[in-house]
């Protein structure tokens, strides 16, 4: 099937006819193409974008509104669609796109929807001068989104629907990787009577239609999800332009476990926040650290429950670790895991290929565990992405936080205690911008997202996403 560009409102082949390969990884198999798009494609879009924001502008709140709430509501009537969709393009369980991916697209329009009746502008009298200032929070005006491959249309929709709800036109580019539910939210964007030209999406590779987007000079601010390399060369286009820049990088997130945890709940958690979309979360646990009074025990109880995990075609519903996302990918992957052997490290589950019936050319790959003597080696400090974690014992809270963070990464921590006294003093010192005790990824999208260090700058959700895609603009009246 092939896939077109989505430029002010209607479906249009790129401009210079390039195409490139989009591959089902749990087959191996190009099964359609898309649009390979250049600086024209792009500079359509921007004029798509220019001549329908005056009018998106002005259009009421409960206008805006009641838009998003529709792409709501039609994401959820396609849900087994989408979800069908979702996982052929990206090789990710079927359960999970269903239960997770598509329903949390979903709630992103649905809460921006939300969220922007209730935003406000602030006001500040100045008393005794005689003066009120307030602020207007006006938006941007074109705006670029640039996702990643791993949950394809939960971080498209994550940044697309605040920067619509906040009045701006949007230029946004799917990964090259996972381009297909993003093509079919123009269908439903359409459907919900989004006018043309508010959401422009442009697909094609990073290195030109990508940087076609951050180059623009029209295009006001960038919000992006992706790999940190990649986060600094857009930063270092970007930002001597002075554009707003929002940007949600790698992560290579300890998960720190203490002898006093609830232990059948962590090692639950822990195998879904190890392995969950085959480790391609930048927020899974990837490094695990274990107190040194249950780390034997821990080890046997882990690997037993990693060892029951079904590793399988992504279409059947009991399958827990789907394909890896890309041939590339899956390669990368190996590379890590073949490191073991030069690093003082030892495989202690899983590490290989598996070849799936009926899918012999998909890229599946084995949840593996390795232990570590030492936080310093490259298994512990690169960002993996994959069905790979680590894991290391410690004996006292100050070794754990240390080696918690000792890594130029600074995305999340888990924490697995019931002493309220520790939780405070990790959650205070761990240089990280979400912490998560007693659980993982249990998301509030109210709250701020985001990481610090090599993980990014600015914070998405809730209002934080509605400041990102807005311009403060305060006002001195004097009476
Ligand atoms: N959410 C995360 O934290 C993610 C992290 N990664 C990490 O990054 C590594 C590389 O994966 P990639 O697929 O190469 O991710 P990437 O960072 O290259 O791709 C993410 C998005 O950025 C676009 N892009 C790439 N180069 C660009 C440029 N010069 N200008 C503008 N846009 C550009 C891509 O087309 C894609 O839409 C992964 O192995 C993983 O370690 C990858 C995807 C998501
Ligand atoms: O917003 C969330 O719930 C999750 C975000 C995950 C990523 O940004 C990622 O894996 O890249």
């Amino acid at each position: 099937m092939n896939i077109k560009n989505y430029i002010n409102g209607k479906f249009l082949p790129p401009i210079a006819n390039g195409w490139i390969d989009n591959f089902n990884p749990a087959i191996g198999e190009v099964y359609g193409q898309i649009p390979n798009s250049t600086k024209e494609d792009v500079e359509k879009a921007v004029e798509a974008a220019e001549k329908a924001f005056p009018s998106w502008i002005t259009t009421t709140l409960e206008e805006r509104s009641k838009i998003l709430s529709k792409i709501a509501d039609l994401i959820l009537e396609k849900l087994d669609f989408l979800a069908a969709a979702e996982s052929k393009d990206n090789g990710k369980p079927i359960s999970l796109a269903k239960a997770v991916d598509i329903p949390r697209a979903a709630s992103n329009f649905q809460f921006f929807a939300n969220a922007i009746t209730q935003f406000s502008s602030e006001a500040y009298e100045s008393v005794g001068l005689n003066a009120i200032n307030f602020t207007l929070r006006q938006p941007l005006g074109i705006v670029g989104c640039i996702s990643p491959w791993n949950l394809p249309l939960y971080l498209f929709t994550w940044k697309i629907a605040p920067a619509i709800a906040a009045g701006n036109c949007v230029i946004a580019k799917p990964s090259e990787i996972t381009p297909m539910t993003a093509y079919l939210l123009g269908e439903i964007c359409t459907e919900a009577g989004l006018p043309k030209g508010v959401l422009n999406i442009v697909h094609g590779l990073g290195t030109s239609t990508g940087q076609a987007i951050v180059e623009h000079p029209n295009i006001k601010a960038i919000s992006f999800t992706g790999g940190t390399k990649t986060g600094a060369h857009i930063a270092s286009i970007a930002a001597p332009m002075f554009k707003k820049l929002s940007l949600e990088l790698g992560g290579k997130n300890p998960n720190i476990i203490f002898a006093d945890c609830d232990y059948n709940k962590m090692l639950e958690t822990t195998v879904r926040s190890s392995f969950a979309n085959q480790g391609q979360i930048c927020l899974c646990g990837s490094r695990i650290f274990v107190e040194e009074t249950i780390y034997e025990k821990f080890k046997k109880d882990f690997i037993k429950k990693v060892s029951e995990l079904k590793v399988g075609n992504p279409s059947e519903t009991n399958t827990n670790i789907g394909a890896l996302v890309s041939k590339q990918h899956l390669e990368k992957v190996k590379s890590y895991i073949d490191l073991a052997a030069q690093e003082n490290t030892e495989i202690l589950f899983g590490g290989n290929r598996v070849v799936v019936e009926n899918s012999e050319n998909g890229y599946y790959l084995q949840p593996t565990i390795i232990e570590v003597k030492d936080n310093k080696c490259r298994l512990n400090q690169e960002e993996i992405f994959g069905p790979v974690v680590t894991i290391m014992s410690f004996k006292t809270d100050e070794e754990a936080l240390t080696l918690a963070n000792d890594t130029k990464y600074g995305l999340s921590a888990t924490l697995w205690t019931n002493n309220l006294n520790r939780t405070m003093q990790f959650a205070k010192q761990l240089h990280t911008g979400i912490v998560w005790v007693n659980t993982w990824m249990l998301r509030d999208l109210r709250t701020p997202f985001g990481g610090q260090k090599d993980s990014g700058i600015g914070r998405e959700g809730g209002f934080e996403a509605l400041r990102f895609f807005t311009e403060p603009k305060n006002i001195c009246i004097k009476y």
